[in-house]
This record gives structure tokens, C-alpha cells and sequence, in this order.
């Protein structure tokens, strides 16, 4: 069976059973719903509107607006004042419209989660490349995958990747593409699981068999406000495991032991734990004879299972650890040990991280996606390493995004490069001079100049043409933050942006063409 917004319906009544405190307040419970919205501007002829008070406005006001576009039904919060309405419109009352509108996104979508054994992926950093790690070892193993994340959503067979727009969605298109994957006969789900999904119910029907913890510092603290939030956000991917229907391969809790959230991750599930980590005793998954490389890694895979030999083609010490996390979570699905071990090594990496761009220069230029401190510090420590020269960063810090990151880019700049550049990074309605500069007050509160150690350099294509301009033999210039990303984000406009394509232009102006 093939569902669709517009190929099938599903009657009001069947949806009722399935939202706890709901109340028909009036209309048909036979009423067919033909799509389920979240958003006024989406929802036509047939469709329930899910009214939500969102941040900024609250969508009760839009719901003249749906009747008029032909909407059938509305969910509605409880104690919300209703505007006057017509008699077409069918209306639910909930206690809570956030939740409602996955349960409803589920119901109408059948549930796509229950035919197919879900991996969640939560984490500050790690979730998208292990999450294309574990696509590669679980194809090896011979399974059929779908995946839904930051830079694409997969689906086996169909060439040419969708991009995502957000990496955990809302829940509707969550649903919507969890069914995708269903009807493709999928037999496993990778779906990353940002805190922010998690903590606006965007996931909570999901039916997850495998949780897996990357790792976790402080980020996100504009929304979450305190990290005891954040980590609790992460957690609620562990408590899901155990209200999900066991589908036959049990529940699996995959965490980072290095970590020291592993065990409160752990605290919050009965699923079996499976614990990866280069460091901590109890690790049951691990790394030895580790060699790495400035185009890649080799080592050995140490586990209950077995043992085998990878050669990953991702460069840095973390992408070891996302590599055991990818493992681990495809061992606990019974993957076989050296099928995993050659799928990790067939993954060719992920766009935009410690991605290298080739024009012909005497110098290394690497685009990454690094934009939290302990990201930006992490790939400066790896590209250390392999430097022979000076190691150049161009950075920034998005605005509306937790304001820490300024100071951690600042710092993890000032201490683990030898010049910086700050730049702008999608500064969305916040003054981009006042980010960059108060980037660069941290890295001057580290102990550097500015104009000797640093410089602040708004326009993000001439900061990416100074920092190349500089470059000499045996220099590395990383160009982070916005990885894989193919805009910047002024005001509330998107401009065409895209890093990789930015430093090919003006390594060309510099005569370098590849
Ligand atoms: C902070 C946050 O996550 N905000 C999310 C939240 O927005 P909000 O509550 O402000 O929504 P709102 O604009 O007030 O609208 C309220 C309701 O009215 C509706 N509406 C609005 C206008 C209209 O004309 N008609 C209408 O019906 C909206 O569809 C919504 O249902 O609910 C919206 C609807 O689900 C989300 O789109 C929005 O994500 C915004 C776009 C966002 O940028 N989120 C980021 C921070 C995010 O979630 N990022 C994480 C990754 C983080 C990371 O790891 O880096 C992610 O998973 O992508
Ligand atoms: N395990 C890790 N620990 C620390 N840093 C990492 C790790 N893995 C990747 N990174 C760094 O973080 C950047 C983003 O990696 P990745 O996209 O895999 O993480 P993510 O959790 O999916 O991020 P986002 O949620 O923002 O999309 C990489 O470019 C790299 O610099």
C-alpha cells in the first residue's frame, strides 16, 4: 500500500483512539482526513490543521484561514480561546498540540516506523557522519537502508539525494518519509535525532529499536538554557526505546563510554547496552593499532563479536569513534562483523566534512562543518598533526544559535591555529559585526592580537580569499562551519552560499585551476 497526502484518507474516529485526552468538541467522527498540517499556508481541501503556539505566533489565528482553504478538521490546544469558526470545520481538543501533531502525523502515515527497525542517532557532534557510516556497514551486510539527516535524506535507489532543509524535521515529514522508506522496503531506518527534535515531540512516535549517544558538550543553550536540559533532550531518544514494539531484533542502547553522559543516557532504558570508546574500561566495542593519516585511518575492530581490519577514508581520531559508534549500532542489529568493517571502509565520507578541495595549490584547503567549539578545536588538533606549515582557519558563528559558540570558535581558534579569520555565519537578524567582533574578543582574551594572530573579516568570500591569499607551501586553510551547506542566512533570506564553490572561484582568481 502506497500512502500519500492525496491517495488515501483516514476517518477523524480512528485518530480519537489514539490521542489520550482528546475531546471531539464538534463535527463528524466519520469526517475523512486526507492530509495532516501543522502549517495554515500547507493545508488544503481535506486537510486537519494541528493548531501549535509556536515561539513566535501562535497557530490557533490561522485556523478562518484553513476552514477557508477547505481544511476539514483542527486540532486544538486546550484553554485556547477559539476564533468563530464555520460549521465545516470538525475540531479536536488536546492537552497538548506539539504531541498531538506527531501522534496525528504517525496515525495518517500508518504507523511506517512499526515495518521497519529504526536507528536514532543523537549527539552534539557525529550524528551525520555516523549515520552515513552505518548506512555504508549495514548495505555491506546486504540490508536495505533509508536515512534522514542534516545534509540529505536517502532512500535506496533513488539517485540524486533530497537535501534537508532541517535534520530532524517536523513531524509530519518525519512520518511522511519514514513511510517513503516502508513502501521501498527499507529494512532499516537511520533517522539523526537533534535535541530540538526531540524536545519539540517531533519524534515521539518513531517506534525506535536502536538509540545511539555520539557525544555530548554544552551547545544549544538558547534553547535548551541549561545543559542538564540539553542532556535530558538527548535522553528522552533512550526512554522512547522502551515504549516502542519490540520488532524482533530487542532494544539496543549504543553509547560513547568516553563520554561521561554515557551512563545517564543509560539510566533513562532497559534496552540492552552496547558500549563503544577508545578510553573507558567497560567498553565493549573498540579500536586498537590505530593509524591515522591525513586522507584516512586504519584500525582494528575489537568487539564481543570478533575482531576485523578497517581502513576508513575519513581522516581524525573522532572519526574512529564515530566509526565504532556506527558499528556498534549495526552489531546490535546482527549485522555481521566483517561485512560492518568493509562497509565502513566503502563509505566514502560525508560532503562538506574535512572535505578537501583540489585546485592545484601548493597549500591544503579543507571545508568542514565544524561550527561548535569542541568540533572547531577537534579538527584543528587532527589537522595539526598533518601540518607542515601554518594552519589558517576561517570561522564564524551563527546568530539566533546558542551565543556559547562564540566563545568556544573564539578560543578553540585562538589556541589551536596559528591565524584566524572570523567571519560571518548565517548571522540570520543579529548584527554580523557584532558576532564577529565578540569572536574575536574571546580569541584576544586567549592572548592573541588582532591583526598579528587574528583578523575580523565580515564579508565571509573575502575573508575565505584572504585566508587563501596567505597560504603558502605547506599551509592548511580550513574553511569551516558550513560544510555541506548550500546557503547564508541574512535577516530571514537564504542567499545562494556554498564554501566549496567559493573557495574553487577564488583559488582560480589566484590562478589555480585544478
Ligand atoms: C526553535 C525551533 O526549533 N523552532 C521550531 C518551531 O518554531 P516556532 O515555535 O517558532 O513556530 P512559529 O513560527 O511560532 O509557528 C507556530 C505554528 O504556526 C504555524 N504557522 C505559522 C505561520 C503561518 O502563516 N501559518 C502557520 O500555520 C507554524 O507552522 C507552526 O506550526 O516550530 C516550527 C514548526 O515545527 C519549526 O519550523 C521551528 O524550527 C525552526 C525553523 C528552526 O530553525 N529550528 C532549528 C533551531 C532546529 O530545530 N534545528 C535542529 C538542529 C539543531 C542542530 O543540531 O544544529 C534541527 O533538528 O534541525
Ligand atoms: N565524534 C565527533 N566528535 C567531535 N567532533 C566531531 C565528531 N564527528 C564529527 N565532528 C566534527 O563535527 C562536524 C560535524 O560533524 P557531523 O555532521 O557528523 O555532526 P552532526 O552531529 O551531524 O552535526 P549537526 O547536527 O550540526 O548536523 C564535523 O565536520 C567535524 O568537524
Amino acid at each position: 500500500m502506497t500512502h500519500d497526502a492525496i491517495s488515501h484518507t483516514r476517518p477523524l474516529r480512528s485518530l480519537l483512539d489514539e490521542l489520550p485526552g482528546a475531546r471531539l468538541l464538534r463535527g463528524e467522527p466519520a469526517t475523512p482526513v486526507a492530509a495532516v498540517h501543522h502549517d495554515s499556508r500547507l493545508a488544503g481541501p481535506g486537510s486537519l490543521f494541528v493548531a501549535i503556539q509556536g515561539f513566535t505566533v501562535d497557530g490557533h489565528q490561522f485556523l478562518p484561514d484553513v476552514a477557508a482553504a477547505g481544511a476539514v478538521a483542527a486540532l486544538v490546544e486546550r484553554g485556547h480561546e477559539l476564533p468563530p469558526l464555520p460549521e465545516s470545520l470538525a475540531l479536536i481538543e488536546v492537552p497538548a498540540t506539539r504531541p498531538a501533531l506527531s501522534a496525528a502525523a504517525a496515525w495518517f502515515y500508518g504507523h511506517p516506523g512499526r515495518e521497519l527497525v529504526v536507528i536514532g542517532i543523537t549527539g552534539t557532534d557525529g550524528k551525520t557522519t555516523t549515520s552515513h557510516l552505518l548506512t555504508s556497514a549495514l548495505e555491506a551486510a546486504g540490508a536495505r537502508v533509508g536515512r534522514l539527516g542534516t545534509v540529505d535524506v536517502y532512500l535506496p535507489g533513488e539517485t540524486g539525494h533530497v537535501t534537508a532543509r532541517m535534520t530532524t524535521p517536523e513531524a509530519t515529514e518525519v512520518q511522511r518519509l519514514l513511510r517513503r522508506m516502508a513502501d521501498a522496503h527499507c529494512d532499516y531506518a537511520i533517522v539523526e535525532s537533534t535535541s530540538h527534535g526531540l524536545a519539540l515531540h517531533r519524534l515521539d512516535h518513531v517506534d525506535y529499536d536502536v538509540a545511539v549517544f555520539t557525544n555530548i558538550t554544552s551547545d544549544h543553550l538558547d534553547f535548551h538554557k541549561t545543559f542538564e536540559a540539553y542532556r535530558d533532550a538527548k535522553a528522552r531518544l533512550f526512554s522512547a526505546l522502551d515504549r516502542a514494539i519490540d520488532k524482533g531484533v530487542g532494544k539496543h542502547a549504543v553509547v560513547n563510554a568516553d563520554d561521561p553522559s554515557a551512563n545517564y543516557m543509560l539510566s533513562h532504558t532497559r534496552a540492552e547496552p552496547l558500549r563503544f570508546g577508545l578510553e573507558a574500561r567497560d567498553a565493549d566495542v573498540v579500536a586498537r593499532n590505530i593509524i591515522l593519516r591525513p586522507d584516512g585511518t586504519n584500525f582494528r575492530i575489537v568487539a564481543p563479536h570478533g575482531m576485523a581490519e578497517v581502513s576508513l577514508r575519513l581522516p581524525a581520531l573522532f572519526n574512529v569513534m564515530n566509526a565504532l559508534a556506527a558499528a556498534s549500532a549495526a552489531l546490535a542489529v546482527g549485522a555481521d562483523l566483517q561485512a560492518v568493517a568493509r562497509g565502513l571502509g566503502e563509505c566514502p565520507g560525508v560532503p562538506g566534512r574535512m572535505e578537501r578541495i583540489e585546485a592545484g595549490q601548493p597549500f591544503e584547503v579543507i571545508v568542514d562543518y565544524a561550527h561548535t567549539g569542541d568540533a572547531v578545536r577537534k579538527v584543528l588538533e587532527v589537522l595539526r598533526d598533518v601540518c607542515q606549515g601554518r594552519l589558517i582557519i576561517v570561522v564564524g558563528a551563527a546568530g539566533e544559535r546558542d551565543p556559547g559558540r562564540r566563545f568556544g570558535v573564539g578560543r578553540a581558534a585562538a589556541e589551536g591555529a596559528d591565524f584566524a579569520i572570523f567571519t560571518n555565519e548565517d548571522p540570520r537578524s543579529e548584527d554580523p559585526a557584532q558576532i564577529v567582533r565578540e569572536i574575536g574578543r574571546h580569541a584576544e582574551s586567549a592572548g592573541r592580537k588582532r591583526g598579528t594572530d587574528f583578523l575580523e573579516i565580515e564579508d565571509r568570500r573575502e575573508a575565505i580569499a584572504t585566508a587563501l591569499a596567505m597560504a603558502r607551501y605547506g599551509d592548511i586553510v580550513v574553511i569551516a562551519g558550513k560544510g555541506h551547506e548550500k546557503s547564508i542566512v541574512y535577516g530571514t533570506e537564504a542567499i545562494p552560499w556554498d564554501d566549496r564553490e567559493v573557495a574553487r572561484e577564488e583559488l582560480a582568481k589566484l590562478g589555480y585551476r585544478g
